[in-house]
């Protein structure tokens, strides 16, 4: 649906008036119902403090933001009655059990009784936490509390679903898992906004937006993001690694190269991607090396990360 559920315009955040320093500076978002939008940026970008201000946790310095029509400074309540919200420290009650702690925050959350069985039955199944339903969550394993805490926060049924970083400190398998949950808290219909500083993360939402010091510096489909790249990139896998670091470390008409794994991802202006392939293939020869892959690749949202932060370093000058 392309209807705008979350609409955020000139948002500005000083924490400390005496400082010149910004977390937010005049920030403009919209995020569409019934979409997996990402905020994605590194540490101290200004994510957790966009999702507090929607949470209505704490107030922006100027600027305006509203969830389903409510304004987050005007309309508190109405705003709360709207979102479910995990922060980065969500506390659960410890000593509580599984089943406990659900029943906890339906209540808090003024649920009706006659809808509070069929919703936490549905919560557990949802997390696979059915099992665990009698244990404590100090007992939990750490993905299981984030699961839990996933639960709590979608219990009264919120129509947008905000989640500060819920897959940091979680493993692998248990992250993969979280995210397939979103993926189906979204066919239920539910707007999901995600903070990630994991570009892969990024690829698995519909839209996301990129924070870099407290400012929108790329925003849109992730899709069109990684179209929108002015360049292409290639990966290299050759032995000696060192070798091959020198030879790709002095090819000219790259704009930028780095390691990722065993592989080498280099970035490419379109212009100049043929000559480029020709000329590492022609010195990967030259020089014998081991060369297990060489080709174009699709760009990911690392990729537009590092590309759209260059930028505004005022990097690309020295493209
Ligand atoms: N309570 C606070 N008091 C003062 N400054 C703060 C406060 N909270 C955040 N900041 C500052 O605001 C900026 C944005 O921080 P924010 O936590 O929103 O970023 P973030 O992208 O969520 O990063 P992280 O993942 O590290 O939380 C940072 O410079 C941070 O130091």
């Amino acid at each position: 649906m392309d209807e705008p559920i979350v609409y955020i315009q000139d948002l500005c955040k000083k924490y400390n008036a005496k400082k010149e320093e910004f977390a937010l500076e005049s920030l403009n978002l919209s995020i569409n119902r019934g979409t997996l939008f990402g905020l994605i940026g590194p540490d101290g970008a200004g994510k957790s403090t966009t999702l507090r201000i929607l949470a209505t946790i704490i107030s922006p310095t100027s600027g305006k933001a509203s969830v389903n029509g409510f304004d987050v400074q005007t309309e508190v309540e109405k705003v709360r009655g709207q979102i479910g919200y995990m922060p980065q420290n969500f506390s659960l009650y410890q000593d509580l059990s599984v089943i406990e702690n659900l029943n906890f925050f339906a209540e808090i959350q003024r649920m009706p009784l006659d809808q509070r069985h069929e919703r936490i039955e549905r919560m557990l199944a949802f997390t696979h936490l059915g099992q665990f339903q009698h244990r404590r969550a100090r007992n939990l394993s750490g993905g299981m509390k984030k699961k839990l805490a996933l639960a709590c926060a979608l219990v009264h049924n919120p129509r947008v679903l905000i989640l500060d970083e819920p897959s940091t400190g979680v493993d692998p398998v248990s992250r993969r898992e979280l995210w397939e949950i979103l993926a189906s808290v979204v066919e239920d219909g539910v707007t999901v906004i995600v903070s990630t500083p994991y570009m892969d993360e990024a690829e698995r939402c519909h839209k996301a937006a990129i924070l870099y010091h407290g400012q929108v510096i790329a925003n849109g489909s992730t899709s069109d993001l990684r179209l929108s790249l002015p360049f292409d990139i290639l990966e290299v896998k050759a032995k000696p690694r060192k070798a091959a670091r020198q030879l790709i470390s002095t090819l000219d008409g790259i704009y930028d190269w780095r390691p990722v794994g065993d592989a080498f991802r280099i970035t490419v202006e379109k212009s100049l991607t043929d000559k480029v392939l020709a000329e590492l293939q022609k010195e990967l020869d030259a020089q014998a090396l081991d060369t297990r892959l060489l080709r174009q690749t699709t760009p990911s949202m690392e990729d537009v990360f590092v590309y759209q932060a260059g930028i505004s370093r005022g990097n690309h000058e020295s493209l």
